[in-house]
């Protein structure tokens, strides 16, 4: 199991429960898609997925470990295997593009060859690669803090496709972005995974996007999971039941020549939103 989630609970310090009897698992290569509103639990269940945030109860097992049971070696190890993608990348900001797609490797290269990497680029070539696969590859030496918001949120996915994780966690990793660059950006990750054979969990703002590109979709309401299935099998109800406190409108990329996002399962006449 790439992962497995059994009766989880997270509340945090401030007694807030944000998410409660998780039970959730996933195979190698799966790729699945979290959506749900605003507070949903999204970003904890990631930070879960990611062994940022322990759970207050429940089991977890992450690529066939227990994270919170492993010593600080065996961690850091572990850590190295799974890639997050973060809405805002923690990049310091006056460093260059290159630098922070090599910090990919960080966590499986010795102490000396990340520092050496920190002051002298060692994998040029590597970088660039992984840059040049969303368009970014002539931007290798710029620093970060001269690039836009949206550049800076792809050369956060490129260091996670730099990395090449066993688990790829990606938290509403285009909200920076135009339509059609968040399609791009969101079918690299998935050719990635697939090509990988790399198990990829996401988190989405677009219910769209999310149904076009993942076979399975969790939706998430007040830190619970509502339903766990096949793209084809969620139906309109199904959504606007899951974001019934947002209103009527579904939230969807705008409109912006596409291919039909629509699973298989709704009917033409659907309109999104
Ligand atoms: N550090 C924290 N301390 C207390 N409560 C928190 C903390 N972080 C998140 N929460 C609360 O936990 C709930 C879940 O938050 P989370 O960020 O996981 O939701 P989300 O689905 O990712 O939301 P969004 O789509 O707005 O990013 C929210 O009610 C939030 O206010």
């Amino acid at each position: 199991m790439s992962f497995r989630l059994e009766g989880v609970g997270l509340t945090h310090a401030n007694g807030h429960r944000a998410l409660v009897d998780i039970d959730l698992t996933a195979r190698p290569g799966e790729q699945v898609a979290v959506i749900g509103p605003s507070g949903a639990g999204k970003t904890t269940l990631l930070a879960l997925l990611g062994s940022a945030l322990a759970p207050s109860t429940g089991r977890l097992a992450l690529l066939d470990q227990h994270p919170w049971m492993l010593t600080p070696g065996a961690l850091r190890r572990l850590r190295a295997r799974i890639g997050t993608v973060h809405q805002s990348p923690p990049i310091p900001p006056r460093q260059r593009v290159v630098t922070a797609v090599l910090a990919g490797r960080l966590g499986r290269w010795p102490l000396w060859k990340g520092l050496l990497s920190l002051l002298y680029p060692l994998d040029i070539p590597g970088a660039r690669g992984a840059l040049a696969r969303l368009d970014l590859g002539e931007r290798l030496f710029d620093r970060c803090d001269a690039i836009s918001g949206g550049q800076l949120q792809r050369v956060g996915v490129a260091r996670v496709l730099y990395q090449q994780p066993d688990l790829i966690l990606a938290d509403e990793p285009v909200s920076a972005l135009d339509p059609t660059l968040a399609r791009q950006t969101v079918a690299v990750l998935c050719a990635d995974a697939t090509a990988r054979q790399a198990t990829l969990v996401a988190s989405l703002h677009a219910v769209d996007l999310a149904l076009a590109h993942f076979p399975r979709i969790v939706g998430l309401r007040e830190g619970r999971i509502v339903f766990d299935c096949p793209a084809g099998q969620v139906s309109e109800a199904m959504l606007h039941a899951l974001y019934a406190a947002e209103g009527e409108a579904l939230p969807v990329l705008a409109r912006e020549p596409r291919s039909d996002p629509r699973p298989a399962g709704l009917s033409e006449g659907h309109a999104w939103g």
